[in-house]
């Protein structure tokens, strides 16, 4: 299950499929991030029982944003408010079951309880990363925020 390929442009005449991904993040009074939320994939999606960041697909006609506020709200039963989310990064990944475009987008602000809505796990996490396996699509993330923290060592265990 690790062919996958994190590609910097898109390979000419492929389209790839357009995916929103929340990476939900704690902060403190002060502003400073803290732990951020990681859900397991459910069973009968491929890679499932791996740990990634919320999100899916985009439907025909929607925003980043857009599909952000329903993949959030269909899985974990939390709503957002599209103008509060933050782009962050996006990366190209060439798996062997779909190319994807992956619009990493930070949100601060939700309302609503947390429902494992398609039979999912939750957990808060901080680097190093304590469950595993995580999707290949998701270390880079990792890796950012390493940056960002001035964290230093493995951000996952493989
Ligand atoms: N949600 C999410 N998907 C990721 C991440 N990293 C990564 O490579 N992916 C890939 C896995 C999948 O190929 C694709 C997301 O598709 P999905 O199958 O989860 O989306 P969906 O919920 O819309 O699925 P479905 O309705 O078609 O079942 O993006 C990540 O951190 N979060």
């Amino acid at each position: 299950m690790s062919e996958a390929r994190r590609i910097t442009q898109l390979p000419e005449g492929r389209t790839p499929v357009e995916v929103a991904v929340g990476v939900l993040i704690e902060r403190d009074a002060a502003g400073r991030e803290g732990r951020f939320l990681l859900t397991s994939r459910p069973e009968g999606k491929v890679y499932a029982g791996h740990w990634e960041f919320p999100g899916g697909k985009l439907e025909a006609g929607e925003s980043v944003e857009e599909a952000l506020r329903r993949e959030l709200h269909e899985e974990l039963g939390i709503d957002i408010d599209v103008a509060s989310v933050e782009r962050w990064h996006v990366e190209i990944f060439d798996y062997p079951h779909a190319l994807v475009r992956l619009h990493f987008c930070k949100v601060y602000r939700w309302t609503g309880q947390f429902e494992m809505r398609e039979a999912q796990q939750m957990a808060w996490q901080a680097l190093p990363v304590q469950v595993r396996p995580v999707l290949p699509g998701t270390v880079p993330v990792l890796q950012w925020f390493a940056q960002e923290r001035g964290h230093a060592g493995p951000t996952h265990i493989d």
